[in-house]
């Protein structure tokens, strides 16, 4: 007898692969919402991958392959509001609930992303 493995969201979900499905699903709700949108008018469409990707594999506890700016640096002069910090937890919680997450499982990674929420807001 063996105890089974602790697995992460993200290999629950099977890797990757789902990952960048869901990425998918939530870059399309992020960019069909106007309180969000135009913060990525102007971001080229390889950072905004970056941003998706980053944003998904860490709320999943997936591995951290993201060697870019710190957080503060790469939202400094976008003066971010707690509402628009909710629209990309929510978008993101929808997300989740398409690819069959429970509800106790999307909000323990919606918990996870909040210990972002002092590194982005307002800077
Ligand atoms: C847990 C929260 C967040 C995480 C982990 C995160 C992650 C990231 C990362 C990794 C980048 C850098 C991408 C790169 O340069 O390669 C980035 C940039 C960016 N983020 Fe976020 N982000 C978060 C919240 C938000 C929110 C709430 C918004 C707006 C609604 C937002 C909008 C942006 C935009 C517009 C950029 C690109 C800035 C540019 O063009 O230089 N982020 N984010």
């Amino acid at each position: 007898m063996h105890t089974p493995p602790n697995l992460t969201l993200y290999e629950k979900l099977g890797g990757q692969p789902v990952v960048a499905q869901i990425v998918d699903d939530f870059y399309q709700r992020v960019l069909a919402d106007d309180t969000v949108s135009h913060f990525f008018a102007n971001t080229d469409m390889e950072k905004q991958r970056r941003h998706q990707t980053a944003f998904v594999s860490h709320a999943l506890g997936g591995p951290n392959q993201y060697t870019g700016r710190s957080m503060e640096k790469a939202h400094a002069g976008l003066d971010l509001q707690p509402e628009h910090f909710d629209a990309i937890a929510k978008h993101l919680g929808e997300s989740l609930d398409e690819y069959g997450l429970t509800q106790e499982e999307i909000n323990s990674v919606l918990e996870r992303i909040s210990t972002l929420k002092e590194a982005v807001l307002y800077k």
